[in-house]
Protein backbone atom coordinates (compact mmCIF):
# COMPACT_ATOMS: atom_id res chain seq x y z
CA UNK A 1 0.00 0.00 0.00
CA UNK A 2 2.61 2.38 1.18
CA UNK A 3 4.99 1.76 -1.99
CA UNK A 4 1.74 2.29 -4.14
CA UNK A 5 0.79 4.98 -2.46
CA UNK A 6 4.37 6.78 -3.01
CA UNK A 7 4.37 6.27 -6.63
CA UNK A 8 1.76 9.50 -6.86
CA UNK A 9 2.38 12.76 -5.97
CA UNK A 10 -0.49 13.37 -3.62
CA UNK A 11 1.44 12.96 -0.29
CA UNK A 12 2.15 10.69 2.62
CA UNK A 13 -0.20 8.42 3.99
CA UNK A 14 -1.60 9.14 6.72
CA UNK A 15 -4.15 6.60 7.47
CA UNK A 16 -6.02 3.60 5.35
CA UNK A 17 -9.15 1.48 6.54
CA UNK A 18 -10.70 -1.22 4.60
CA UNK A 19 -14.97 -0.66 3.79
CA UNK A 20 -17.16 -3.70 4.82
CA UNK A 21 -19.50 -4.58 1.96
CA UNK A 22 -18.08 -5.19 -1.53
CA UNK A 23 -18.44 -8.23 -3.61
CA UNK A 24 -16.82 -7.87 -6.77
CA UNK A 25 -14.34 -5.53 -5.38
CA UNK A 26 -12.41 -4.26 -1.96
CA UNK A 27 -12.69 -0.62 -1.34
CA UNK A 28 -10.09 1.49 1.44
CA UNK A 29 -10.83 5.37 2.31
CA UNK A 30 -6.86 6.33 2.38
CA UNK A 31 -6.12 9.62 4.07
CA UNK A 32 -3.27 11.33 2.63
CA UNK A 33 -1.29 14.59 4.22
CA UNK A 34 0.50 17.27 1.70
CA UNK A 35 1.34 20.68 2.50
CA UNK A 36 -0.26 20.35 5.67
CA UNK A 37 -3.49 19.24 4.72
CA UNK A 38 -5.40 15.93 4.74
CA UNK A 39 -7.31 14.39 1.55
CA UNK A 40 -9.35 11.67 1.61
CA UNK A 41 -9.00 9.28 -1.31
CA UNK A 42 -10.49 5.56 -2.15
CA UNK A 43 -8.30 3.10 -3.06
CA UNK A 44 -10.54 0.18 -4.60
CA UNK A 45 -8.99 -3.24 -5.98
CA UNK A 46 -10.62 -5.85 -8.32
CA UNK A 47 -11.31 -9.42 -7.31
CA UNK A 48 -13.44 -9.89 -10.44
CA UNK A 49 -11.33 -8.35 -12.88
CA UNK A 50 -8.18 -8.99 -14.38
CA UNK A 51 -6.26 -6.55 -15.86
CA UNK A 52 -7.17 -6.58 -19.45
CA UNK A 53 -10.70 -5.34 -18.20
CA UNK A 54 -9.57 -2.52 -16.44
CA UNK A 55 -8.66 0.15 -19.21
CA UNK A 56 -12.47 0.07 -20.56
CA UNK A 57 -13.27 1.37 -16.78
CA UNK A 58 -10.22 3.62 -16.29
CA UNK A 59 -11.35 5.51 -20.04
CA UNK A 60 -14.70 5.62 -19.21
CA UNK A 61 -14.80 7.49 -15.58
CA UNK A 62 -12.02 10.00 -17.20
CA UNK A 63 -14.20 10.77 -19.83
CA UNK A 64 -17.27 10.64 -17.84
CA UNK A 65 -15.65 13.07 -15.07
CA UNK A 66 -14.38 15.21 -17.68
CA UNK A 67 -17.62 16.06 -18.84
CA UNK A 68 -19.17 16.88 -15.37
CA UNK A 69 -20.92 13.79 -14.31
CA UNK A 70 -19.70 12.76 -10.63
CA UNK A 71 -18.32 9.46 -10.85
CA UNK A 72 -14.69 8.00 -9.43
CA UNK A 73 -11.82 8.64 -11.71
CA UNK A 74 -8.58 7.32 -11.40
CA UNK A 75 -5.66 9.23 -10.97
CA UNK A 76 -2.57 9.33 -12.63
CA UNK A 77 1.04 8.62 -10.75
CA UNK A 78 3.76 10.72 -11.58
CA UNK A 79 4.51 8.71 -14.93
CA UNK A 80 1.05 9.50 -16.04
CA UNK A 81 -0.47 5.52 -15.19
CA UNK A 82 -3.54 5.24 -13.61
CA UNK A 83 -3.75 1.36 -13.65
CA UNK A 84 -1.89 -0.58 -10.97
CA UNK A 85 -1.59 -3.33 -8.93
CA UNK A 86 -2.01 -4.38 -5.26
CA UNK A 87 -1.47 -8.14 -4.12
CA UNK A 88 -1.77 -9.19 -7.74
CA UNK A 89 -5.03 -7.37 -8.29
CA UNK A 90 -5.94 -4.35 -10.45
CA UNK A 91 -6.26 -1.44 -8.66
CA UNK A 92 -7.33 2.25 -8.76
CA UNK A 93 -7.04 5.14 -6.57
CA UNK A 94 -9.72 8.00 -6.87
CA UNK A 95 -11.45 10.87 -4.89
CA UNK A 96 -13.45 9.92 -2.13
CA UNK A 97 -16.76 11.72 -2.66
CA UNK A 98 -18.84 13.33 0.16
CA UNK A 99 -22.12 12.56 0.61
CA UNK A 100 -24.84 10.61 2.26
CA UNK A 101 -26.86 7.67 1.65
CA UNK A 102 -30.56 7.43 1.98
CA UNK A 103 -32.39 4.30 2.71
CA UNK A 104 -34.90 2.47 0.07
CA UNK A 105 -38.09 3.21 1.88
CA UNK A 106 -36.76 7.45 2.34
CA UNK A 107 -36.62 7.78 -1.17
CA UNK A 108 -38.76 10.48 -2.42
CA UNK A 109 -39.90 11.97 -5.69
CA UNK A 110 -37.06 14.53 -5.60
CA UNK A 111 -34.27 11.98 -4.74
CA UNK A 112 -35.84 10.06 -8.08
CA UNK A 113 -36.17 12.70 -10.12
CA UNK A 114 -32.12 14.17 -9.30
CA UNK A 115 -31.43 10.16 -10.41
CA UNK A 116 -33.08 10.50 -13.59
CA UNK A 117 -31.31 13.61 -14.56
CA UNK A 118 -27.85 12.92 -13.53
CA UNK A 119 -28.75 8.97 -15.57
CA UNK A 120 -29.34 11.02 -18.72
CA UNK A 121 -26.57 13.49 -18.58
CA UNK A 122 -24.55 9.93 -17.87
CA UNK A 123 -26.09 8.47 -21.18
CA UNK A 124 -25.57 11.09 -23.06
CA UNK A 125 -21.99 12.18 -21.82
CA UNK A 126 -21.26 8.47 -22.77
CA UNK A 127 -23.04 8.66 -26.41
CA UNK A 128 -19.66 9.59 -27.62
CA UNK A 129 -17.39 7.18 -25.46
CA UNK A 130 -14.94 5.48 -27.89
CA UNK A 131 -15.08 2.10 -25.94
CA UNK A 132 -17.71 -0.60 -26.19
CA UNK A 133 -17.58 -3.69 -23.64
CA UNK A 134 -19.92 -6.42 -23.59
CA UNK A 135 -22.24 -6.50 -20.37
CA UNK A 136 -20.76 -9.51 -17.75
CA UNK A 137 -24.42 -10.02 -16.49
CA UNK A 138 -25.47 -9.28 -19.82
CA UNK A 139 -28.03 -11.54 -22.34
CA UNK A 140 -25.46 -14.07 -22.85
CA UNK A 141 -24.73 -14.39 -19.14
CA UNK A 142 -29.07 -14.59 -18.42
CA UNK A 143 -29.96 -17.06 -21.23
CA UNK A 144 -27.07 -19.52 -20.09
CA UNK A 145 -27.70 -19.38 -16.29
CA UNK A 146 -31.19 -19.03 -15.96
CA UNK A 147 -30.67 -22.73 -17.78
CA UNK A 148 -28.10 -23.99 -14.81
CA UNK A 149 -30.41 -22.97 -12.09
CA UNK A 150 -33.48 -24.68 -13.10
CA UNK A 151 -32.54 -28.01 -10.86
CA UNK A 152 -32.46 -25.61 -8.02
CA UNK A 153 -35.71 -23.53 -8.67
CA UNK A 154 -39.83 -24.84 -8.10
CA UNK A 155 -41.44 -25.73 -11.63
CA UNK A 156 -42.91 -22.15 -11.22
CA UNK A 157 -39.90 -19.79 -10.74
CA UNK A 158 -38.27 -21.79 -13.78
CA UNK A 159 -40.85 -21.06 -16.07
CA UNK A 160 -41.24 -17.39 -14.94
CA UNK A 161 -37.34 -17.27 -16.03
CA UNK A 162 -37.65 -18.63 -18.92
CA UNK A 163 -40.48 -16.86 -20.08
CA UNK A 164 -38.62 -13.81 -19.46
CA UNK A 165 -35.12 -14.44 -21.07
CA UNK A 166 -37.49 -15.57 -24.12
CA UNK A 167 -39.48 -12.03 -24.20
CA UNK A 168 -35.97 -10.44 -23.83
CA UNK A 169 -34.77 -12.28 -27.34
CA UNK A 170 -38.11 -11.27 -28.36
CA UNK A 171 -37.44 -7.81 -28.25
CA UNK A 172 -34.03 -7.52 -29.54
CA UNK A 173 -35.18 -9.76 -32.57
CA UNK A 174 -37.94 -6.28 -33.33
CA UNK A 175 -36.86 -4.09 -36.34
CA UNK A 176 -36.32 -1.60 -33.74
CA UNK A 177 -33.42 1.13 -33.38
CA UNK A 178 -33.58 1.21 -29.65
CA UNK A 179 -30.57 3.94 -28.45
CA UNK A 180 -27.68 2.24 -27.54
CA UNK A 181 -24.58 3.23 -25.61
CA UNK A 182 -22.60 2.94 -21.72
CA UNK A 183 -24.91 2.01 -19.15
CA UNK A 184 -23.98 2.25 -15.32
CA UNK A 185 -25.76 -1.45 -15.24
CA UNK A 186 -25.99 -1.51 -11.32
CA UNK A 187 -27.78 1.99 -10.79
CA UNK A 188 -29.36 0.93 -7.14
CA UNK A 189 -29.91 3.49 -4.67
CA UNK A 190 -26.75 2.52 -2.32
CA UNK A 191 -24.43 3.43 -5.59
CA UNK A 192 -25.37 7.13 -5.05
CA UNK A 193 -24.40 9.79 -2.36
CA UNK A 194 -26.92 12.65 -1.71
CA UNK A 195 -26.11 16.36 -0.86
CA UNK A 196 -29.73 16.74 0.70
CA UNK A 197 -32.36 15.77 -2.20
CA UNK A 198 -29.44 15.98 -4.46
CA UNK A 199 -27.30 13.05 -6.49
CA UNK A 200 -23.55 13.89 -5.18
CA UNK A 201 -22.09 11.01 -6.58
CA UNK A 202 -22.61 7.97 -8.74
CA UNK A 203 -20.42 4.90 -7.13
CA UNK A 204 -20.15 1.82 -8.32
CA UNK A 205 -19.71 1.64 -11.98
CA UNK A 206 -18.03 -1.16 -13.02
CA UNK A 207 -21.00 -3.17 -14.20
CA UNK A 208 -21.17 -0.57 -16.81
CA UNK A 209 -21.28 -2.08 -19.93
CA UNK A 210 -22.63 -1.10 -23.74
CA UNK A 211 -26.61 -1.86 -23.71
CA UNK A 212 -30.14 -0.30 -24.58
CA UNK A 213 -30.28 2.98 -22.88
CA UNK A 214 -33.71 2.74 -21.70
CA UNK A 215 -32.67 -0.97 -19.58
CA UNK A 216 -30.49 1.24 -17.09
CA UNK A 217 -33.63 3.41 -16.63
CA UNK A 218 -35.56 0.26 -15.71
CA UNK A 219 -32.70 -0.70 -13.28
CA UNK A 220 -33.60 2.47 -11.72
CA UNK A 221 -37.32 2.54 -11.76
CA UNK A 222 -37.51 -0.91 -9.94
CA UNK A 223 -35.30 -0.36 -6.87
CA UNK A 224 -35.73 3.55 -6.45
CA UNK A 225 -39.52 3.57 -7.20
CA UNK A 226 -41.40 0.27 -5.59
CA UNK A 227 -42.49 -0.34 -2.17
CA UNK A 228 -41.47 -3.21 -0.21
CA UNK A 229 -44.42 -5.67 -1.56
CA UNK A 230 -42.86 -5.08 -4.98
CA UNK A 231 -45.61 -2.31 -6.02
CA UNK A 232 -44.63 0.69 -7.84
CA UNK A 233 -44.65 4.64 -6.34
CA UNK A 234 -46.50 6.49 -8.81
CA UNK A 235 -45.51 9.47 -7.84
CA UNK A 236 -41.80 8.27 -7.82
CA UNK A 237 -41.68 6.32 -10.87
CA UNK A 238 -43.20 9.44 -12.68
CA UNK A 239 -40.69 11.74 -11.30
CA UNK A 240 -37.73 9.94 -12.37
CA UNK A 241 -39.26 9.36 -15.79
CA UNK A 242 -40.19 13.24 -16.32
CA UNK A 243 -36.84 14.11 -15.36
CA UNK A 244 -34.94 11.93 -17.57
CA UNK A 245 -37.07 12.52 -20.44
CA UNK A 246 -36.75 16.37 -20.01
CA UNK A 247 -32.84 15.77 -20.57
CA UNK A 248 -33.27 12.93 -23.11
CA UNK A 249 -36.26 12.61 -24.67
CA UNK A 250 -37.72 9.23 -25.28
CA UNK A 251 -38.01 7.74 -29.24
CA UNK A 252 -41.19 6.42 -30.21
CA UNK A 253 -39.84 2.25 -30.10
CA UNK A 254 -38.43 2.99 -26.39
CA UNK A 255 -41.70 4.04 -25.39
CA UNK A 256 -43.22 0.14 -26.69
CA UNK A 257 -39.98 -1.42 -25.13
CA UNK A 258 -40.45 0.11 -21.96
CA UNK A 259 -42.96 -2.38 -20.17
CA UNK A 260 -40.28 -5.07 -21.30
CA UNK A 261 -37.36 -3.64 -20.02
CA UNK A 262 -38.90 -3.06 -16.65
CA UNK A 263 -39.71 -6.92 -16.69
CA UNK A 264 -35.94 -7.75 -18.39
CA UNK A 265 -34.25 -5.92 -15.24
CA UNK A 266 -36.30 -7.36 -12.22
CA UNK A 267 -35.35 -10.96 -14.09
CA UNK A 268 -31.41 -9.99 -14.58
CA UNK A 269 -30.86 -8.77 -10.55
CA UNK A 270 -33.53 -11.57 -9.30
CA UNK A 271 -31.40 -13.84 -11.16
CA UNK A 272 -28.09 -12.76 -9.52
CA UNK A 273 -29.39 -12.92 -6.23
CA UNK A 274 -30.65 -16.63 -7.11
CA UNK A 275 -27.60 -17.76 -7.79
CA UNK A 276 -25.58 -17.18 -4.36
CA UNK A 277 -28.94 -17.82 -2.94
CA UNK A 278 -28.97 -21.43 -4.01
CA UNK A 279 -25.00 -21.59 -3.38
CA UNK A 280 -23.94 -22.09 -6.96
CA UNK A 281 -20.17 -21.68 -6.99
CA UNK A 282 -19.63 -18.56 -9.11
CA UNK A 283 -15.91 -17.99 -10.78
CA UNK A 284 -14.02 -14.95 -8.73
CA UNK A 285 -16.42 -14.70 -6.22
CA UNK A 286 -15.41 -16.48 -2.68
CA UNK A 287 -18.78 -17.87 -1.56
CA UNK A 288 -17.91 -17.22 1.80
CA UNK A 289 -17.63 -14.13 1.71
CA UNK A 290 -21.22 -13.26 -0.11
CA UNK A 291 -23.74 -10.96 1.33
CA UNK A 292 -26.64 -12.35 0.13
CA UNK A 293 -29.29 -10.33 -0.65
CA UNK A 294 -33.11 -11.29 -1.19
CA UNK A 295 -33.85 -12.64 -4.56
CA UNK A 296 -37.59 -12.60 -3.41
CA UNK A 297 -37.71 -8.76 -3.24
CA UNK A 298 -36.71 -8.79 -7.72
CA UNK A 299 -39.64 -11.63 -7.86
CA UNK A 300 -41.79 -9.82 -6.37
CA UNK A 301 -41.28 -6.57 -8.37
CA UNK A 302 -40.91 -8.55 -11.42
CA UNK A 303 -44.54 -10.18 -11.13
CA UNK A 304 -45.69 -6.60 -10.02
CA UNK A 305 -44.40 -5.49 -13.43
CA UNK A 306 -46.32 -8.17 -15.20
CA UNK A 307 -49.29 -7.86 -13.62
CA UNK A 308 -49.54 -3.93 -13.89
CA UNK A 309 -47.39 -2.71 -16.85
CA UNK A 310 -45.69 0.87 -16.57
CA UNK A 311 -46.20 2.96 -19.60
CA UNK A 312 -42.98 6.16 -20.11
CA UNK A 313 -44.37 9.53 -19.58
CA UNK A 314 -45.73 11.57 -23.12
N1 LIG B 1 -15.41 7.10 -4.17
C1 LIG B 1 -16.16 7.03 -3.05
N2 LIG B 1 -16.49 8.15 -2.37
C2 LIG B 1 -17.21 8.09 -1.23
N3 LIG B 1 -17.66 6.95 -0.69
C3 LIG B 1 -17.37 5.80 -1.31
C4 LIG B 1 -16.62 5.78 -2.53
N4 LIG B 1 -16.49 4.48 -2.91
C5 LIG B 1 -17.14 3.75 -1.98
N5 LIG B 1 -17.68 4.53 -1.03
C6 LIG B 1 -18.47 4.10 0.14
O1 LIG B 1 -18.15 2.79 0.49
C7 LIG B 1 -19.31 1.96 0.44
C8 LIG B 1 -18.93 0.56 0.06
O2 LIG B 1 -18.47 0.53 -1.27
P1 LIG B 1 -18.30 -0.84 -2.01
O3 LIG B 1 -18.33 -0.59 -3.46
O4 LIG B 1 -17.11 -1.54 -1.43
O5 LIG B 1 -19.53 -1.62 -1.46
P2 LIG B 1 -20.87 -2.03 -2.12
O6 LIG B 1 -21.38 -0.97 -3.03
O7 LIG B 1 -21.72 -2.47 -0.98
O8 LIG B 1 -20.31 -3.23 -2.93
P3 LIG B 1 -21.01 -4.19 -3.94
O9 LIG B 1 -21.75 -3.31 -4.93
O10 LIG B 1 -19.85 -4.91 -4.54
O11 LIG B 1 -21.92 -5.01 -3.08
C9 LIG B 1 -20.22 2.67 -0.54
O12 LIG B 1 -21.55 2.32 -0.39
C10 LIG B 1 -19.95 4.12 -0.15
O13 LIG B 1 -20.64 4.47 1.01
N1 LIG C 1 -27.12 -4.10 -6.85
C1 LIG C 1 -27.07 -5.54 -6.86
C2 LIG C 1 -25.87 -6.10 -6.16
C3 LIG C 1 -24.53 -5.60 -6.64
O1 LIG C 1 -24.33 -5.81 -8.01
C4 LIG C 1 -28.31 -6.11 -6.18
O2 LIG C 1 -28.93 -5.37 -5.42
O3 LIG C 1 -28.63 -7.25 -6.40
Amino acid sequence: MTNLLAQFDLGQLVSYKGIEGGIENTNYFVTLEQNNQHTDYVLTVFEEFGMDDMPFFVELTTWLAERQIPVPFPYKDRNGIALKKLHNRPALLQPRFTGHHVAQTDLSAEHCASIGTHLAKFHLASESFYLRRQAHRGVFWWRRESQNIQRHLSKEDGELLAQEVRLFDELREQPWGLPMGTIHGDMFHDNALFDGNQVSAILDVYNAATAFLLFDLAIVANDWCTLPDGTVDQAREQALLKAYHAERPFTPDEYKAWPQLTRTAAMRFWLSRLIPACGIEQAGRQSGDMVIKDPDELKRILLQRIATPSSLPG
